[in-house]
């Protein structure tokens, strides 16, 4: 392939990043309490003890000054879940901004990447009450592009101290908000670092809490993996027959709807398919739909099935190289990805999923692939349904097959387990591994260059990038960067993120009210997540609706953005400069136009592109974006 060449240095310097990233998250042996996400309770019990949120915080001066401190962060963690299930997974953040006497001033949270960040809503929000008050925020932010947004927000606001939860847990990004409101005069406390007693390490608990996904994700290289099942009282997950509709309640399956509804995907097995003709859709009125995951080693599935009604929300069917290349055809006419695995088990199919940016997962599928899940270590949370029901059976399924172990000794113990009421049933959740603990022993990758300037981790022949919270992810379409581009007449007109010009421009011209409908829609999609999601699902759903020379003027229009991009926004520019030597590679596993593939094989335009700019701003063009697109 085009750049083969640097193949090897390319894994090796992925590895380097990724142990990088891993042993920048220092694991807590200590196994912390932990509460269940904060869904809305009926009645919950839990063995961690954890303090019920607090949303109604007043000057209450019986408080001491901790518990003040303790009750706020906790309510900006309880803020910074109010995004879950509204739009694809990210991190979470929340802020509460107290005046002196503790009284709560204003309070924001992220909505998704590219929304005004937690800490503008919230001091927009207390107006002139920020002046000497104090922000507090469940994570450090992110200010990974030098935007420093939330930063400039609440150091313009006057705000004299901030209270953090948690260092930002990705290594490139942790310090560098802390370090940049320090220099600026503020007082900035963390907690467990500037802040100790048990309060404040109930709290600080809570922030691991919100951002567990992230934060398992980044320590583990896997999404972070939720196990669900519903049984009945005699550990059943369905009748002999298998037949399983349904053992739990009308209520504990909407609250299912929930769960999927925050996660990037749900998973079933082949047998799953074939006996229950799921669905996996979130129903449960609006927020966020996941995408769909089938594991099947033989391709022996039905040639009908709801999974393969993908007009509301997209299926991947991932299988063993070769299995039933018929079958696979069939699937892709339907518009199902199939993605081959030389080794189909859990582990190869989650780190692949992770290359691919999800975050989190729901797994709902049968004893069978439960057991090889949890075998491999990829699970990290487990939500089981208990049924008030007795069904019996020797041969009925039960919730987990064979994991190999003959004594009870050898039983996983869950961690921090909950106790809920949902309806009749009980929920019991629970961590099958703590969450990592991020504590700041080792120095971030700033940190690291101030003490040993030889040291450049991310200098490399090859740059990936591909998530914008990645080191180079500012050179991500997705990054939520606005741009200013002409329209038909020549005005300028603001678009939030160069992945929301591209993804309206398919449409763009074409003489029907609803394709001018989906234009104005992407155009005010609130992220560029969103955006992505309604054009692609509109090309797919009504490909008559894209305009007919698209596929010719694709990478034009891309190329337009991007030159926008990089000129406006120096620190951008200045990042793209700093690159020059380096091959620009998309890490897209699954993109083979934009991106690099996983092996490789895909064509990388976005990479091309990137270097083709990179060149004309260094005054050096070798090739014109012609030659690029006479290529294509
Ligand atoms: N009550 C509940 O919560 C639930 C109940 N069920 C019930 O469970 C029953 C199905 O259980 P089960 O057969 O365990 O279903 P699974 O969902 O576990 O599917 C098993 C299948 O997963 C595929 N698979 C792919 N990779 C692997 C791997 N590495 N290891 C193991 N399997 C792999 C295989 O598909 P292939 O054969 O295609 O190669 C295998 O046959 C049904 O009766 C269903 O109704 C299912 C889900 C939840
Ligand atoms: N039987 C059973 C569950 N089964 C799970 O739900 C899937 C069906 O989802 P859908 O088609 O979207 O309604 C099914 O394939 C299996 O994964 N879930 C539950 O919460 N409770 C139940 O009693």
């Amino acid at each position: 392939m085009w750049y083969d060449a640097f193949g090897f240095i390319a894994r090796s310097l992925m590895q380097m990043i990724f142990a990088h990233l891993f042993f920048s998250i220092v694991y807590d042996l200590s196994m912390l309490p932990m509460a269940a996400l904060s869904l809305p309770p009926v009645r919950v019990y839990c063995s961690g003890g954890a303090a019920t949120p607090n949303s109604s915080i007043s000057n209450n001066n019986l408080l001491g000054n901790h518990a003040l401190d303790a009750a706020h962060i906790r309510r900006a963690a309880e803020l910074a879940d109010g995004s879950a299930g509204f739009t694809s997974p990210h991190p979470n953040f929340g802020c509460v901004i107290a005046s002196k006497s503790g009284k709560v001033a204003g309070e924001g949270f992220l909505y998704a990447q590219g929304t005004k960040p937690a800490e503008v809503l919230a001091v927009d929000a207390a107006g002139d009450f920020s002046r000497r008050a104090t922000a507090y925020l469940n994570m450090e932010p992110g200010d990974c592009h030098g935007d420093h947004s939330a930063v400039s927000a609440l150091v313009q606001a006057g705000i004299e101290r901030v209270v953090i939860g948690l260092r930002h847990p990705l290594q490139h990004l942790r310090g560098n908000a802390i370090r940049a409101l320090r220099s600026q005069g503020l007082q900035v406390d963390v907690l467990g670092e500037d802040l100790n007693s048990k309060l404040i390490e109930e709290a600080r608990k809570s922030c691991l809490l919100v951002n567990a996904p992230l934060i398992c994700r980044a320590a583990s290289r896997v999404p972070f993996s939720v196990l669900k099942y519903a049984m009945t009282l005699d550990g059943k997950i369905a009748a002999s027959s298998g037949h399983a509709a349904w053992i739990s309640s009308k209520t504990s399956r909407n609250r299912v709807f929930e769960l999927r509804g925050r996660s990037d995907a749900v998973i079933v097995g082949g047998n799953t398919v074939r006996k229950d003709n799921p669905r996996l859709t979130a129903r449960h009125g609006g927020g966020h739909m996941p995408m769909r995951i089938v594991m099947s080693q033989t391709l022996d599935l039905p040639e009908e099935a709801h999974l393969w009604d993908t007009s509301d929300v997209s299926t991947i069917v991932a299988t063993q190289r070769g299995a039933r290349r018929h079958f696979q055809k069939h699937l892709a006419s339907k518009g199902i990805e199939v993605v081959e695995f030389d080794i189909l088990n859990p582990r190869e199919v989650m780190e692949y999923f992770h290359d691919r940016g999800y975050l989190s997962l729901l797994w709902e599928c049968g004893g069978t692939l439960a057991a090889a899940a949890i075998s491999s270590g990829v699970i990290h949370k487990v939500f089981a349904f208990v049924a008030p029901k007795i069904i019996g059976g020797k041969n009925a399924p039960s919730p987990v097959g064979e994991l190999g172990m003959v004594e009870m000794t050898q039983a996983f113990d869950l961690i921090d387990v909950c106790y809920e009421q949902v309806g009749p049933d009980m929920l019991i959740s629970g961590f099958l591994q703590p969450i990592p603990d991020v504590t700041p022993v080792i120095p971030s990758v700033d940190e690291t260059f101030e003490i040993d300037p030889t040291v450049t981790p991310y200098e490399s022949r090859i740059i990936f990038f591909y998530k914008t919270w990645d080191p180079y992810g500012a050179f991500s379409n997705f990054s939520p960067h606005q741009i200013k581009m002409p329209d038909d007449s020549g005005d300028y007109e603001p678009w939030l993120s160069v992945e929301h010009y591209y993804q309206a421009q398919k449409f763009v011209g074409v003489d029907d009210p609803v394709a001018q409908d989906c234009v104005e829609n992407i155009k005010s999609a609130r992220s560029p997540e969103e955006a992505a999601r309604i054009g692609r699902s509109m090309q797919r759903k009504r490909p008559d609706l894209v305009r007919c020379e698209w596929e010719s003027v694709k990478i034009e229009v891309m190329y337009r953005a991007l030159k926008c991009k990089f000129s406006i926004y120096p620190h951008l520019n200045a990042m793209l400069l700093s690159s020059a030597g380096c091959v620009l590679v998309e890490a897209s596993p699954h993109d083979l136009f934009w991106g690099g593939g996983r092996d490789g094989e895909g064509l990388n335009y976005l990479g091309r592109l990137l270097m083709q700019l990179r060149s004309e701003f260094l005054g050096e063009s070798p090739t014109s974006i012609d030659d690029i697109v006479l290529q294509n």
